[in-house]
């Protein structure tokens, strides 16, 4: 072997910045960020630009922190499924000591700057967030129950909460029905994944639900919750943070989702297996769709009333 070689080797082998990075989720985060942004935006209170970018970006470091940690937390298991192994710890990149720390440290300032910006309701929400994530979720629920994502899912529902708190330093009934929008939304989003990566979670001895209970169960499953998430997401668009454009696109969403998972639901494993999953796939596809949409269906809606034009 060169010198040249080995020296790759080696290079190939430190942390670098985006090892730190890929701790942090960022791909599932924009999500989640987008929703806090949106939640923050729509709130009846305006926030002064600087006080909204820097609340925006300690959400976004205390979301990556709790990443990290769930990445410290599940090391094993993430080296055990093709869709992990190559995460900065189970690669080799990072210690899970060192993840630890990274998370430790980045979740306590994303809370104290977040309190010191904003309030400390905002602060508070952050915390308890992050403690659902990586304590009830990720150490309690995970690897023990095929129920996990539906009560560990709460965790991915705050951060429109957030955002709404940073605002108005409080809680209403439209911050509680973003959150529920994702609460609900999570079982379809997740399970649909679960329905292809089946064999993923059972090398790894995760029991979500079509482990335990088989991809029939889990299709009836989601069929069920996207059928509960509809009047949740189009019910919110009467409230103060509705009006005509969220509720059209809502409405059309809504009849997309419900038809989607009447498919996956009507699907036998015979047709599944025999084009991989492809209906299923574009089902996770169209699930990430449906949020991003409604929360820019929100966002939009907040504009026009901000011009006199959206809203009741
Ligand atoms: C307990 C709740 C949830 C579970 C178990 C879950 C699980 C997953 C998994 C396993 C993936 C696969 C891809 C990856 O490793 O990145 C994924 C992708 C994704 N999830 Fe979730 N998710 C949850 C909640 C959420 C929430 C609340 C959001 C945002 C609001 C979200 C946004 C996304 C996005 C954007 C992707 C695509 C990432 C990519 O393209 O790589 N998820 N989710
Ligand atoms: C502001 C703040 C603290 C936000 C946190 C939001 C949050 C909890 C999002 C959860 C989304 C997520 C990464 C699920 C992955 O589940 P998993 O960990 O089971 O997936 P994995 O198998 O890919 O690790």
């Amino acid at each position: 072997m060169s010198d040249a070689s080995l020296n790759t080797t080696s290079y190939d082998n430190e942390a670098g910045f985006g090892d730190f990075f890929a701790l942090l989720k960022p791909r599932v985060m924009s999500l989640v960020v987008f929703t806090a942004f949106v939640g923050l935006l729509v709130a009846p209170v305006s926030v002064h630009p600087i006080i909204g970018f820097a609340a925006i970006l300690f959400i976004a470091i205390g979301g990556g922190a709790s990443g990290a940690l769930n990445m410290w937390w599940e090391a094993d298991v993430d080296a055990l499924m093709k869709r992990t192994r190559k995460r900065p710890i189970p690669a080799g990149k990072i210690t899970a000591g060192e993840a630890k720390a990274f998370g430790l440290t980045l979740s306590v300032m994303a809370v104290v700057m977040l309190g010191l910006a904003a309030n400390f309701v905002a602060a508070g929400l952050l915390a308890f967030t992050i403690f659902f994530y990586v304590v009830v979720y990720t150490m309690g629920l995970k690897r023990r129950t095929p129920q996990n994502i539906v009560i560990g899912g709460a965790a991915g529902a705050f951060p429109p909460m957030i955002g709404w708190a940073v605002a108005t330093g409080g809680i209403s009934i439209e911050s509680v029905l973003m959150f529920s929008i994702i609460f609900m939304w999570t079982p379809p989003h997740f399970w649909s994944l679960a329905l292809f990566m089946n064999d993923d979670y059972t090398k790894a001895g995760i029991p979500m639900l079509p482990v335990t209970h088989g991809r029939r169960v889990t299709r009836a499953h989601i069929l069920v919750y996207t059928l509960l998430l509809a009047p949740v997401a189009v019910g919110a668009g009467f409230t103060s943070i509705g009006g005509p454009v969220y509720l059209t696109a809502s409405v059309l969403l809504n009849a997309w989702f419900i038809a989607g998972a009447v498919k996956i639901w009507r699907r036998s494993e015979e047709a599944a297996v025999a084009d991989k999953y492809a209906a299923e796939r574009k089902f996770f596809r169209i699930s990430l769709l449906y949020l991003f949409l409604h929360f820019g269906a929100l966002l939009a809606e907040g504009i026009l009333r901000s011009f006199g034009m959206g809203g009741w």
